[in-house]
């Protein structure tokens, strides 16, 4: 098994301003990993009500911290490991405006302007993007030239030469409000291919949709920044209050590593885990990737002023930042055995390099300003969740054992002669027997016979015709057409209490029933009478028999195919019940956390109105302020999730559809 790996976490301060005025209520002490805050006045104390020192793997001082040192700290280590075989991530969380593009991309200014971009990327201010495509072509020469990469990404004199094989890939991706786009198809038009990229990541392939993204060959370092000219040019930005080039999308960057057709070294990779079986005569090809996330900067509405779309925009951000902390929160909970990765694509995309199989280093971009105390708080405070995470990564080796192949053939010889024994003792029996799966036609044919056979009022014990079992196949065949049958023919038990009686499909099995908060379900109905709870979308995987049996006959009397139904049952069906499960959960927890902060508003605006004091009841009207907004974007995290388990169960719906003959 592999060793759990935690998340490294490193902040970076903005450099301040001369003008910002020193000392400020947050600084970074020389020499120490740690960010202090001294709350000073009665605003700052409402905030962080006592002093709070945030320790990380490392600070990046202010000043002295050049995108050079950023690079070796945070990030060289991770890209070496990717090139031994394992996934890494780096990824830059922050306020908006706190210098995350700045980290990943360097100072990328006018960006339409192609010269200076490159000028850019190759100057001091290049981030950690440019320098990590230049590490993994310098490593790929070494490699190529018979050297092996140790853990420091330098080359290892002395070890086992050889030429290698190395091939790089490249996909840049963005996910704005919720989608996936493609950011460096070569088609120029990017709507189509927009939607084309969006398409293929439905909900039901989810596992796939890194798949939707294009995937580019880069043969050198300045075709691989050509694409990421591209994709820079191509993503979105807008300017706010707080950043005039304010990235308004989740940005990932994708290098894929495989290196072919080589006996890697027993001691290669001494880095990391090894996996345990590798021995050193194998064949084998590694693929590995290495995810570099910039993520939107949280915002709040009331500071960058932002409206009409941007504020849409924002919304989304907000909602999916949430959510990513939902996944880190229930990480670190020992007692928490789901992890809600599903609940949209960003945490779909970070399933790895969160709890999986990827070295992953966290980069906190704060600022130190007193007006962004609240920001860099929480910020801090995510990113110490974050030293919580525990990846375990594994070596991605694919291997053309000898051994193991040899093992295959032994295995389809064996078959071949077990078949060649049944065909032999079938004909001396007289008896001619199929083994192989039911087509279509010979199941129709079955489920004719077994209507007949039910139907048949004359049947008795002594005709059993098409019950006669011939083989194991056919006795499973008759089974599942049976339970076809009886979904298709028997009543709910609902029904039979009389024509009256609501059908299984039209009783919404809404939150307030679960959670027992009536007013839950009273805005449930209200919302346009969508039973995104009704059981009729719900499909429990365990036990098929609680799809409502009154959609086992569609309309024009068709049945339900058994066959494709366990299919769906155990693969897309599996999936999007599990998706709307992790939905249903996050609206119930969110709703009870929509309720309490409704108390403690009731509360504020009974001291609002007993208040005489004029300081007080500002104060306390601002903090009802607060609680305020707090609640409304939770009741729109609430909405949001309320649409995805929508989706689900329409898809559900659909798919369940889709299983009749
Ligand atoms: N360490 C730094 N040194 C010099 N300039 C910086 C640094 N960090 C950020 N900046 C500058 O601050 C501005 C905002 O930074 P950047 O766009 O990287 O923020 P961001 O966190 O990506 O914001 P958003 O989330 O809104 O996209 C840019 O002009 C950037 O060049």
């Amino acid at each position: 098994m592999a060793p759990d790996v935690p998340v490294r976490v490193f902040a970076r301060p903005r450099p301040r301003q001369e003008e910002d005025g020193y000392p400020e209520c947050m600084e970074v002490q020389e020499g120490r990993e740690e960010i202090w805050i001294r709350p000073e006045t009665k605003e700052q104390t409402k905030i962080c009500p006592a002093d709070q020192n945030f320790v990380f793997d490392g600070v990046l001082t202010e000043r002295a911290t050049t995108q050079d040192l950023v690079y070796s700290r945070c990030a060289e280590k991770v890209v070496s490991t990717v090139l031994e075989g394992f996934n890494g991530t780096v990824m830059c969380y922050g306020q908006t405006g706190a210098g995350k593009t700045y980290t990943m991309s360097g100072k990328v200014g006018d960006i339409t302007n192609l010269e200076a971009f490159h000028a850019m990327s190759e100057g001091p201010d290049r981030g950690i993007m440019q320098r990590a495509v230049e590490q993994v072509f310098k490593a790929k020469a070494q490699m190529n030239s018979g050297g092996q990469m140790g853990a420091g990404g330098v080359e290892d004199k002395g070890k086992a030469k050889g030429s290698v094989e190395v091939s790089l890939k490249m996909s840049y991706i963005e996910i704005y409000n919720d989608i996936v786009h493609d950011l460096i198809q070569e088609d120029t038009n990017s709507i189509a291919l927009r939607k084309s990229v969006a398409g293929k990541e439905s909900a039901a392939s989810t596992p796939q949709m890194r798949n939707g993204a294009s995937c580019h060959s880069v043969s050198s370092r300045d075709q691989a920044m050509e694409l990421l000219h591209l994709g820079l040019r191509r993503r979105q930005v807008a300017a706010h209050n707080l950043n005039r080039d304010s990235s308004r999308s989740h940005a990932i960057l994708t290098l894929y590593v495989t290196r072919g057709s080589g006996k890697r070294s027993a001691e290669a990779g001494k880095g990391g885990p090894k996996r345990g079986s590798a021995s050193s005569d194998a064949e084998e090809t590694i693929q590995s990737r290495l995810d570099l996330v910039d993520l939107a900067g949280s915002e709040r509405l009331s500071k960058t002023q932002s409206s009409g779309v941007h504020q849409s925009e924002a919304q989304h951000i907000n909602k999916s930042l949430s959510f990513l902390e939902q996944v880190v929160l229930a990480i670190g909970d020992p007692n928490r055995d789901h992890i809600p990765y599903r609940t949209c694509k960003l945490t779909q995309f970070l399933k790895e390099s969160l709890g999986g199989n990827s070295y992953t280093v966290f980069v906190a971009n704060v600022r130190l300003e007193s007006s962004f105390l609240s920001e860099t708080v929480r910020t801090c405070r995510f990113a110490q969740r974050m030293l919580n995470v525990k990846n375990s990564p594994i070596l991605n080796v694919m291997r053309n054992d000898k051994n193991v192949s040899q093992y295959i053939q032994k295995l389809v010889d064996e078959n071949n002669h077990l078949k060649e024994e049944l065909a032999l003792y079938d004909s001396l029996s007289q008896v001619n027997r199929e083994y192989e799966p039911y087509t279509d036609e010979q199941r129709a044919i079955l489920l004719e016979q077994l209507e007949r056979y039910f139907l048949n009022d004359s049947w008795s014990v002594n005709n059993f015709s098409p019950l006669e079992f011939s083989s194991v196949r056919h006795i499973k065949e008759i089974i599942l057409q049976c339970k076809a049958i009886y979904n298709r023919t028997s009543v709910p038990s609902s029904e039979s209490a009389g024509p009256s009686a609501p059908s299984i499909e039209s009783q919404p099995l809404s939150l307030g029933h679960e959670n027992g908060h009536g007013s839950v379900e009273g805005r449930h109905h209200n919302n346009g009478g969508a039973d995104v709870y009704s059981e009729a979308g719900s499909y429990q995987s365990e036990s098929p028999q609680a799809l409502p049996r009154s959609q086992s006959n569609s309309s024009n009397g068709s049945a339900l195919d058994p066959a494709k139904i366990e299919i769906y049952k155990e693969g897309v069906g599996k999936q999007l019940q599990e998706a709307l499960d992790e939905n249903r959960m996050l609206v119930k927890t969110k709703k009870k956390e929509s309720n309490m902060l409704a108390k403690q508003m009731n509360e504020l605006i009974k001291r609002i109105k007993a208040s005489e004091d004029k300081t007080t009841t500002q104060d306390l009207k601002a903090e009802y302020r607060e609680l305020h907004q707090e609640r409304a974007m939770l009741l729109s995290e609430i909405d949001h999730c309320k649409s995805l388990a929508a989706e689900c169960s329409k898809k559900l719906k659909e798919g369940v559809h889709e299983c009749f003959q």
